[in-house]
């Protein structure tokens, strides 16, 4: 029996919905698998939680989670409690960074059932790789006076490493798949940092004259998102062109309520983290109608980085049946909620053993 140690962080908002939502779906999984089983761990930390501790986690939190096998985390963010920086810092980018988890990959394809926005979608399939550890969500920089004198600086953080890091990354991945990278770039705009980041690319490149390449700035790049994503594979971004792009990609698919995500650490040091790309949707929070599919979508992405790629994929076939049979919640235009769109799944994943 192979047994996996998981911190469970629901956070904010429908993170406390949707997280459990998807356990119950691990735990079904765990159970058709026969020889894999889970062990969850439930950390309380939140917004609330800062309001009663005056942290987002206590001083040895990241301690307390670092031998765990994964983190499995909801959303982080209640703008009523406590500013959405001081949360995200406190908390989901903390650990993204104590536990060197530099790439963040999100992919974005057709679901059976769940229909695009876009006219006529295609058939698309892509993947983003967000280098997830500096970029433009750095701490360098500050605020100085007050009034019509205020100025506020801050200041971008490319370093090679971590830039010929996440491009490799996207390439290694690129190779198993359709072999095609595409650089997210702004170097007609952004001077120092983005004509960097272009020579890095082209660098890169060169170690693999198998993968296709191209560039394309972030404004017309985002715009392709919708008018052709199905022209994409890989696409590679600093952290904050990947954290958009993201939600488009996640818009194009028909929800940002079933993107998901993954936070790796490539150095084997510290746990990787799985969260979905959505955040806490104060707009919809104890109504009950949550998507859980980004979350169940995420734990797919766990088990995969588990080794467990045979039974993630039997997963999402079930969510995609449950899909395609319109036993879908009010964001992709159905009329169930979190508990019966998670119920089917289990249901099916039952019918199965
Ligand atoms: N990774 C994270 O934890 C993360 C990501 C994004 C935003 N946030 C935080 O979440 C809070 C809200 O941010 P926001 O409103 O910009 O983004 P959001 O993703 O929370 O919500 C955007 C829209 O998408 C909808 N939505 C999101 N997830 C859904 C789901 N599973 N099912 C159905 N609908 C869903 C919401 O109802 C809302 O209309 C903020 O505090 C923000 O900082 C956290
Ligand atoms: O990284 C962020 O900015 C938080 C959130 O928007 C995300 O995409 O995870
Ligand atoms: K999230
Ligand atoms: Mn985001």
């Amino acid at each position: 029996m192979k047994k996996f140690q998981i911190a469970a962080i629901p956070g904010d908002g429908i993170g406390k919905e949707v997280v459990p939502a998807a356990i119950d779906i691990l735990e079904a999984v765990s159970d058709l698998h026969g020889g894999l089983s889970f062990e969850f761990t439930d950390f309380p930390y939140s917004c609330e939680y800062y309001l009663e501790h005056g942290v987002m986690m206590p001083d040895d939190g990241v301690e307390r989670l670092k031998d765990f096998d994964s983190i499995f985390l909801g959303a982080v963010g209640n703008i009523k409690l406590v500013p959405d920086h001081v949360s995200l810092w406190g908390l989901l980018i903390k650990l993204r960074r104590e536990f060197e988890q530099v790439i963040n990959i999100r992919p974005a394809k057709i679901i059976r059932g769940i229909k695009s926005p876009l006219v006529n979608p295609k058939d698309f399939d892509l993947i983003v790789v967000r280098e997830n550890s500096e970029g433009e969500y750095s701490e360098v920089g500050g605020r100085i006076f007050r009034g019509e004198d205020e100025i506020s600086i801050q200041n971008n953080i490319f370093s090679r490493k971590g830039t010929e890091r996440a491009m490799r990354y996207a390439f290694d991945l690129a190779s198993k798949r359709k072999k095609h990278v595409t650089s997210a770039t702004k170097s007609n705009g952004i001077v120092h940092t983005m004509p960097f980041w272009d020579e890095v690319f082209e660098d890169v490149a060169k170690e693999y004259p198998d993968i296709q390449t191209d560039s394309q700035h972030i404004d017309a790049l985002a715009a392709f998102f919708v008018t052709r994503p199905e022209k994409f594979d890989v696409i590679v971004g600093s952290n904050l062109f990947g954290d958009i792009l993201t939600d488009i990609g996640a818009a194009i698919m028909g929800s940002v309520g079933i993107a998901p995500a993954a936070n790796i650490n490539v150095n084997g040091k510290y746990p990787s983290m799985f969260e979905p790309v959505h955040g806490s949707a104060p707009d919809i929070i104890g109504k009950g109608i949550a998507n859980p599919i980004g979350q169940i979508w995420t734990a797919k992405m766990m088990l995969d980085h588990m080794g467990e790629e045979e039974i993630g994929t039997v997963l999402l076939d079930v969510v995609e049946s449950v899909t395609n049979d319109g036993i879908i919640t009010p964001d992709i235009g159905g009329k169930y909620t979190t508990q019966e769109v998670t119920a089917e799944i289990i249901n099916r994943l039952k019918a199965k053993a």
